[in-house]
């Protein structure tokens, strides 16, 4: 028996014990080291390594570009500054749409290069066979359903999804689907709250809400949007924590007045 301190790691257990007592899952993105060790430090149950790196971290304007070469350096990088926290990553587009073969070799990549805890994947009953093929090789699975921006170009907008009773039956049937297939967690993306407490309140595992109202058995919202860094993108569900942008801009417009007029660095910042 190892005489150093444990670390007690979130699992996929703990995850169903949350459901099932009523405790709320805090879930944010996370894409490198610094933001990861913060973030695992506060306290957050789970941290996303988001294919929404495109976008944050590369300056792509969709989700669509990014490689799984490019999300496993991400997940190394925010694997190695989480201790307790639970880390799941993003299946890019491309990297498992073609087969379930695909999708399990894509999930083995991530968990063996980058330490992963597991993995997510956009879609529903299409995908379930990949999802069931990733989970007997004893990789944990999350889901996301509604707003899925992989597959934008077939909606071409990020409006809210699954508002006509059609779209929301489907919805009813993918998740079911994947929780067939074994999911652990479903993330629900931009869909009206009383869908989202339906499902909930019917599904044995747990819901993640972005945009999908209170009733959900957790919470996700992008870190960079949440510490105000995303200048100019304010949809509805997000709540900012903090300006960053202006406090960064106002940090480095101090520094670039104190170069200039040579007051740094002084006498006690030399050697
Ligand atoms: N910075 C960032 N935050 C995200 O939440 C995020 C990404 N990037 N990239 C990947 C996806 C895309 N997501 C999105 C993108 C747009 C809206 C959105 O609601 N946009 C606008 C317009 C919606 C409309 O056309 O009605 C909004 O103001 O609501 C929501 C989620 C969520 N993900
Ligand atoms: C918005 C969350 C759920 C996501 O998939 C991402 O950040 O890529
Ligand atoms: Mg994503």
């Amino acid at each position: 028996m190892s005489v150093n301190k444990e670390i007690k790691r979130v699992t996929t257990h703990i995850l169903q014990e949350m459901k099932q007592r009523g405790e709320k899952i805090a879930m944010l993105t996370a894409y490198d080291y610094s933001m990861a060790t913060i973030l695992d430090d506060a306290g957050l149950d789970v941290l996303l390594v988001g294919d929404s790196a495109s976008n944050v971290m590369a300056g792509h304007e969709t989700t669509l570009p990014i490689t799984l070469d490019q999300m496993i350096y991400h997940a190394q990088s925010v694997v190695r500054g989480a201790s307790r926290s639970f880390v799941v990553v993003d299946l890019p587009f491309g990297s498992y749409q073609g087969n379930s073969k695909e999708a399990l070799n894509s999930a083995i990549r991530i968990m063996k290069e980058s330490g992963a805890h597991g993995v997510k994947l956009e879609g529903g009953a299409e995908i379930a066979e990949s999802v069931q093929r990733i989970i007997t090789a004893g990789i944990p699975v999350m889901g996301h359903l509604g707003l899925t921006p992989q597959s934008i170009y077939k909606f071409g907008t990020y409006t809210v999804r699954a508002k006509d009773e059609a779209e929301a039956d489907k919805l009813k049937t993918d998740i079911l689907a994947l929780q067939d297939a074994g999911c652990f967690a479903v993330v629900l993306e931009k869909i009206p709250a009383k869908l989202a407490k339906e499902v909930t309140e019917s599904l044995q595992i747990p819901t993640i809400g972005i945009g999908a109202g209170p009733h959900c058995d957790g919470q996700v919202l992008v870190i960079n949007d949440m510490i105000g860094l995303t200048k100019g993108f304010k949809p509805r569900f997000l709540r900012q924590y903090m300006n960053l942008y202006e406090g960064v801009k106002d940090a480095a417009q101090a520094y670039i007045k104190d170069v200039k007029a040579v007051d740094f660095p002084n006498e006690k910042e030399q050697y």
